[in-house]
């Protein structure tokens, strides 16, 4: 039997995110969510097979392990376990790669070595990924294990661009310099957006919006991305769901000094309690909208701050790119709040990119154009399918 499926696993810090992909087709087989990691006996499980009842259930999850093999024992009870002889490889989302990792790489005890290296950069994901590829490795250690890194696509962005105005020995000596992070979906949505435009990947500068929990922006010159938003980690950039994104540096020192709060404090504050939530108390955004429709200030002024920061980004990557055909919104917020689409080019009519109202509220669902035929610059929504690219990438590298 020819092994054609490939298990993608998207774990993140308190989630397992999975898909079982046909790579024939490109179909879905399965997927599922596990949720609550690590959160006291509050967990679930929701799992759906293709064409079959979706099944939901409470369970404890202790750790990214124990949701794994949960994930494994609703696979099986499918017989698409990860003793499957269909089964090809899995698939692994990894957020930080360094400059280590610029390729889809086979793992092996190096390769766990050095994502475990990278720990310290990005501390919500990589323990979570390096906790789903070796639990992977013990339930079946014969499959090809592939990681895909967050970081790859963005390796082609120039060093004007990434790096940091600081001492360039200190800077050297720690790595420190800006990686960017969602590459997997900014190289997916850029290349979508050229297919949706009719034109080659080469031909098209793109800037592409990941607004999800994480949020990102990236500028994609002829399909190679020349900027981004996140940084050293997934830190700096954009408003996000908890995360402050962009901030002075001194009010970490700030803090410190004067608030009396540790190091640590302060790393929890500014990726925990931020953004969103931060700014209102809620992180989703659908509530943020909701709070903001009903009169809530702190609602309406944490939507703006978000729309804001978009604004000016999208405005900074004009400047990088000299020339753009689309700005493209993707991920939770990005594919479904049509408000902040609106909000985010509100005012960039000299630049070139308008919505349709009419287009950006409609009920479509597939990447489609939300500009009018007259905009300069098209205006796109793309849903990502980070989980396909890396099934995808991951399939091509056992099979090479
Ligand atoms: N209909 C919607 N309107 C506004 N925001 C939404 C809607 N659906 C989902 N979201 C937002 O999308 C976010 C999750 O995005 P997603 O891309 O799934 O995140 P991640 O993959 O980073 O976990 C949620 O926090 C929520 O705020
Ligand atoms: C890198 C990152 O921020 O990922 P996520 O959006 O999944 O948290
Ligand atoms: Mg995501």
């Amino acid at each position: 039997m020819k092994a054609t499926q490939v298990l993608v696993l998207n774990s993140g810090s308190s989630s397992l995110k999975y898909q079982l992909l046909e790579m024939a087709d490109g179909s879905r087989l399965a997927s599922g969510l596990v949720e609550r990691i690590g959160e006291q006996g509050t967990g679930r499980l929701v799992h759906t097979p293709a064409g079959g009842e979706r099944r939901e259930r409470a369970l404890s999850v202790p750790d990214h392990a124990a949701a794994l093999r949960a994930a494994g024992e609703e696979l099986a009870a499918d017989g698409t376990g990860l003793d499957s002889p269909r089964l090809a490889a899995v698939g692994h989302r990894v957020v930080h790669g360094g400059r280590s990792f610029t390729e889809p790489t086979l793992v092996d005890d190096r390769v766990l070595a050095e994502i475990e290296r990278l720990v310290p950069l990005a501390p919500l994901h990589n323990p979570a990924n390096l906790a789903g590829i070796r639990t992977a490795r013990a339930l079946n250690p014969e499959l090809p294990q592939v990681a895909v890194f967050d970081t790859a696509f963005h390796t082609t962005i120039p060093d004007h661009a990434a790096c940091y105005a600081i001492d360039a020995d200190v800077a050297a000596a720690h790595r420190v310099r800006r990686y960017g992070f969602h590459g997997t979906s900014h190289a997916f949505v850029s290349r979508a957006t050229a297919a949706l435009l009719d034109r080659r990947p080469e031909e098209v500068n793109v800037i592409t919006l990941h607004l999800g929990n994480g949020a990102s922006a990236a500028a994609v010159a002829g399909g190679r991305c020349v900027d981004t938003s996140m940084g050293l980690t997934p830190l700096e950039g954009l408003v996000m769901g908890t995360r402050s994104g962009d901030v002075d540096p001194a009010v970490v020192f700030h803090l410190h000094r004067v608030a009396g709060m540790s190091v640590d404090e302060i790393d929890e504050l500014l990726n925990s309690r931020s953004g969103l939530r931060g700014l209102c108390g809620d992180n989703d955004m659908r509530e943020v909208v909701r709070r903001m429709d009903e009169g809530d200030g702190r609602a309406r002024l944490a939507f703006d701050v978000y729309a804001h920061r978009l604004r000016s980004y999208i405005g900074a990557y004009f400047a990088v790119l000299g020339r753009v055909d689309a700005v493209t919104f993707t991920a939770g917020v990005g594919e479904n709040a049509s408000r902040v689409r609106t909000a985010a080019v509100a005012g960039l009519d000299a630049l070139g990119p308008v919505v349709d109202e009419r287009l950006n509220t409609a009920a479509d669902r597939g990447p489609r154009l939300i500009s009018p035929e007259y905009a300069r610059v098209a205006v796109a929504v793309v849903p990502t399918d980070e989980e396909l690219e890396i099934a995808t990438q991951a399939f091509a590298l056992v099979n090479a």
